[in-house]
């Protein structure tokens, strides 16, 4: 599997503490991985230095190919480049539909200097029809989003990336405020996303990994400490020590 994305040898320092240290790994082109890890192990600098908000002070950062670095990217073109970013807190527009919310994004994917007068053709209706279908919205169309509960508006945003077809998606602790059932739909939403493009989601709910069924890495100092199926790496004394056996 060639990788899509491949950190290497990272390192990145605040006032002194190293952060991320030494981190190297890969990702291929449609790969579901999971990245766990204690509190304070790097995993949100590490989706910080992918979108370019943070630089490392060593490293390189890998993507695509021939593949071109990262770090010679400002976060506006590494978005471009096709790296979507979920934030655990969903930022919908509560006031507007959740059509509407599809086609400002939309709308913004295909003009980031948003045009005023812009019309929405057919095709455009036929592709906000298609996203919300994807994130199991299509009923909730016409619905303001401020009335989603709060795992529709997770879907939601997921959709709103979608519409400018990342072929990386990184997604921070989906699994956090849902019901069950809300975590079984996000789990089947991220499985079915990652058959055609990369999606890694940084997650702490042990039992949401377990059903994501994918390679996970897990952090630890800002490194990496182990990596393979979520059965292997938890069956490693260092993970159970750092992380599972608190
Ligand atoms: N801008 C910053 N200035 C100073 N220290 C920072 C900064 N960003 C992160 N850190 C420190 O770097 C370390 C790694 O933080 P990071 O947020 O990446 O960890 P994490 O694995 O995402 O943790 P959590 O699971 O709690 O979200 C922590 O010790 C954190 O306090």
């Amino acid at each position: 599997m060639s990788a899509l994305l491949e950190v290497d040898g990272i390192s990145v320092s605040f006032d002194g503490f190293r952060a991320i240290n030494n981190l190297s790994f890969s990702i291929g082109a449609a790969e579901l991985r999971a990245v766990i890890g204690p509190n304070g192990a790097g995993k949100t600098t590490f989706m910080d230095i992918v979108t370019g908000k943070t630089r490392p002070d060593a490293g390189d950062v890998k993507w695509g190919t021939p593949p071109k670095s990262l770090l010679r990217m400002n976060e506006a073109q590494i978005a471009r480049e096709g790296i979507g970013r979920k934030f655990q807190r969903p930022t919908v527009f509560e006031d507007q539909t959740v059509a509407d919310n599809l086609t400002m994004a939309l709308k913004a994917a295909r003009s980031p200097f948003a045009v005023l007068g812009w019309r929405p053709s057919q095709a455009s209706v036929e592709k906000v029809a298609g996203l919300a279908s994807e994130v199991g919205l299509a009923a909730q169309v016409g619905r303001k989003a401020g009335e989603l509960s709060h795992g529709q508006k997770q879907w939601l945003e997921i959709g709103m990336l979608l519409a400018s077809d990342p072929r990386l998606l990184l997604v921070d602790e989906p699994a956090a405020g849902m019901t069950l059932a809300e975590r079984e739909q996000t789990t089947a939403l991220l499985v079915r996303l990652a058959q055609t493009r990369a999606v890694v989601v940084v997650e702490h709910d042990m039992d949401f990994v377990r059903r994501l069924n994918c390679k996970v890495t897990v952090l630890h100092q800002g490194s990496v400490l182990a990596e393979g199926s979520l059965d292997h790496v938890t069956r490693n004394p260092d993970v159970i020590e750092v992380y599972l056996g608190r």
